[in-house]
């Protein structure tokens, strides 16, 4: 695999053979721990994370990288993005530098870059993970872009391939509410990875919510979540921002909340959420600390996750 930015990176398009390497990693974590060996794998953020930045190394330790990170915000140069711009603001560093010196020490970057949620053209195009695939000099792997979150949705396939008790599961992504404005990405890649898996999708969101047809034409979709959940296997879990009126927020109706009571209309369903999670906004304190909860194991996934992009990236080097 020579990057990991979306699902038409896995070679082939085999979502299920690289779930199920994952999965035999799981059972042997050092199997490779001579792989990454004098290898070192940089992480650069330019938003919070937990799961992500610790799932990420521990899966490059597990196979003998070295890892260092840095959160640029708070600690690097302010980055310019644009060409031609007279710098006298406040951009301290052209991309351009940053991106080929990163290079230098680095031999996979991870790149962790949300969406403004302001400007939709320049998150749609992915304007700061683009530019820098474009002035690196080595793999990119996508931590999480203004428009997809690859690798959580591979630790999700991987958690509903571990829990799925018949062959084509019936999986829901439902909106919830959230008070604060959040990217799509988590929908979005969700959406990707699963429709390229044996399952039957069902996206239910309130009117307004409607995601980028890139993404959700050929889904079915509906506006009642009750009607969604009748038969569920899993319930997905996840907040987005208007993609129509870009980046708003135009409820928080906590008729949403993902509650006992609705989890009642499915077939037992277990229930999914990428973390963090806002508790009683998002799901109720009972649903999410229910035994039917998988958040926690989708958290420990994130390792085999990264861990089976890198170890795929690192075989291409080689
Ligand atoms: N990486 C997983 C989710 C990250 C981000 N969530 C957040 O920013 C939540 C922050 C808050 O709860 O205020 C998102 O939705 O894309
Ligand atoms: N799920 C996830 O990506 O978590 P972090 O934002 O904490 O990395």
């Amino acid at each position: 695999m020579k990057q990991f930015i979306q699902v038409e990176d896995v070679p082939d398009k085999d979502v299920e053979s690289l779930v199920q390497e994952a999965i035999k990693l799981k059972k042997q974590p050092f199997q490779f721990d001579d792989l990454g060996k004098h290898k070192t794998l940089g992480l650069i953020f330019f938003n919070q994370s937990l799961r992500t930045r610790l799932s990420t190394q521990r899966a490059a330790q597990n196979l003998g990288m070295d890892v260092i990170s840095m959160n640029m915000n708070s600690e690097s140069w302010q980055l310019e993005f644009q060409d031609g711009t007279v710098m006298d603001g406040n951009t301290q560093e052209h991309v351009r530098e940053a991106a080929a010196v990163i290079s230098q020490y680095c031999d996979i970057i991870g790149i962790r870059t949300f969406a403004s949620l302001t400007d939709r053209g320049k998150d749609y195009r992915e304007d700061v993970l683009s530019k820098f695939m474009q002035f690196a000099k080595v793999p990119i792997v996508n931590l999480e872009s203004a428009i997809r979150h690859p690798l959580q949705s591979l630790a999700d396939l991987i958690t509903i391939e571990e829990h799925k008790k018949i062959k084509r599961p019936k999986v829901v992504l439902s909106w919830a509410p959230h008070p604060r404005a959040l990217p799509q990405a988590v929908a979005n890649s969700f959406v990707e990875w699963v429709k390229n898996s044996d399952a039957e999708l069902v996206v239910t969101h309130p009117e307004g919510y409607e995601l980028a047809d890139e993404f959700v034409q050929d889904v079915s979709v509906v506006t009642c979540q009750q009607e969604a959940f009748e038969g569920a296997d899993f319930i997905y879990a996840k907040n987005w921002s208007a993609y129509q009126d870009y980046g708003k927020i135009l409820l928080k109706d906590n008729n949403w909340t993902i509650t006992e009571e609705k989890m009642n209309l499915t077939n037992q369903a277990r229930f999914m959420h990428c973390l963090p999670v806002r508790r009683n906004m998002i799901v109720s304190d009972a649903v999410i600390d229910h035994e039917n909860s998988l958040v926690l194991e989708q958290a420990r996934n994130r390792i085999f996750a990264a861990q089976v992009v890198l170890k795929k990236i690192l075989e291409w080097k080689n």
